[in-house]
């Protein structure tokens, strides 16, 4: 049978024939596999993320990768109509429930709330006939990197060194002797004065992205969510592992929070492409709707557990900007959920007996 296969590929000229009906799909393979990255030694993908979490925090299955410590809350948000001018979003226009996530920077789920680390408010408002928005903010004003890459080399530079277990200065020095905008941004950050904590906290959207109107008109906006609780100083030492989450809970079982979208408009020369660098002061200011929050609910079993705050699921009428850290964002977070969504659920820092112990 071979014998025969090989004379007539042999009498035909049908071993170029078959090459070249080989060669297309293989090409083919090659083209994706280097689409992807995989053939590219060092090149960054979403799994190589992955790898670098798991590798300064340590490996925690079944939690997010990054801002691992957190707790579901519930409410709505309701639009002011200010906005209605710079966006067509109905949100804008509307009420909207929402399922929210505070949670603490970092991949370790069981980390001590301490004051001076990064909080953040996630959220994932549903107006009734379409049109969400999901946005991950944080307390600081600026982020420290430009980009994906340089937030991979900003991450490796941070990692315990294996003999002191501690980081290593050296490490971070040779990151930012190469990145000035890193330094400036860093700078900014020590500035941040932290406050009591979760509820008289103001959350900051870092990227850029576009408003647009009925008209069709574009504008460049960033945004915070502003609290109406005042701000209080933070708490001295002995307060608790968790004392940030058990405030926030005993504060919603005491009422209703609220804080305020508070929207940024950008000015000529404003820098949409780089989250490092902070916007003048005065530029104009819209308030586009209030946020209330009424509950807070353990991650386990909890409605957030299963949500992945992808900034780019946007409704029509806001769209991204140049800054191109919302699409690795975007892809990291996809992966994040498909490798957590795959793993056994364990149960979280913030258990539903500590939900029920800070309500009346
Ligand atoms: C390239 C840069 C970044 C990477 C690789 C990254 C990575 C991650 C990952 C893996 C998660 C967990 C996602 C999940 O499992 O659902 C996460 C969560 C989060 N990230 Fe980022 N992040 C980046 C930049 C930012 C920026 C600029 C912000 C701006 C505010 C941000 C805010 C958040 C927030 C608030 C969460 C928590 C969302 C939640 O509670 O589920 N991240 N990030």
């Amino acid at each position: 049978m071979m014998a025969t296969i090989r004379e007539t590929l042999a009498e035909k000229g049908g071993w170029l024939r078959l090459a070249a009906v080989c060669a297309a799909p293989t090409l083919l393979a090659l083209a994706f596999a280097l689409a992807a990255g995989w053939l590219v030694p060092g090149r960054l993908t979403p799994g190589t993320f992955m790898r670098i979490f798991g590798l300064v925090d340590g490996p925690h299955p079944g939690f997010r990768r990054n801002h691992a410590k957190g707790v579901c809350v519930k409410g709505w948000f309701e639009g002011s109509r200010e906005a209605a001018s710079l966006s067509r979003a109905v949100l804008f226009r509307s009420r909207s429930p929402v399922v929210g996530r505070f949670a603490l920077a970092g991949g370790m789920p069981f980390q001590d709330d301490e004051p001076e680390k990064v909080r953040s408010l996630a959220l994932r408002i549903m107006p009734a006939h379409g049109g969400e928005w999901r946005m991950g903010i944080n307390d600081i004003p600026v982020f420290p990197v430009r980009n994906a890459a340089e937030f991979n080399d900003f991450l490796l530079a941070s990692r315990p060194d294996p003999q002191t277990h501690g980081p290593d200065p050296s490490r971070m020095a040779a990151f930012l002797a190469r990145h000035p905008e890193t330094q400036q941004a860093l700078a900014l950050l020590k500035t941040r004065a932290p406050t009591s904590g979760f509820a008289d906290d103001t959350y900051n959207s870092l990227d850029s992205f576009t408003f647009i109107n009925g008209e069709g008109t574009t504008t460049p906006v960033r945004w915070a969510m502003v609290p109406e609780q005042a701000a209080r100083p933070p708490a001295g030492p002995g307060v608790g592992r968790d004392y940030l989450f058990h405030d926030l809970i005993e504060a919603l079982a005491r009422g209703p929070l609220r804080w305020h979208l508070v929207v940024t408009v950008g000015g000529a020369g404003d820098v949409t492409a780089d989250p490092t660098v902070a916007w003048p002061a005065g530029r104009r200011q819209v308030d586009a709707g209030t946020l209330t929050l009424v509950r807070a609910e353990s991650e386990d079993g909890g409605p957030c557990r299963g949500i992945t705050y992808d900034p780019l699921i946007l409704p029509e009428g806001i769209a991204p900007s140049d800054d191109p850290i919302p699409a690795a964002r975007s892809a990291v977070y996809a992966r994040s959920f498909a490798l957590r969504s795959g793993e056994p659920e364990i149960a979280s820092a913030i258990s539903g007996a500590d939900i029920r112990l800070g309500e009346p």
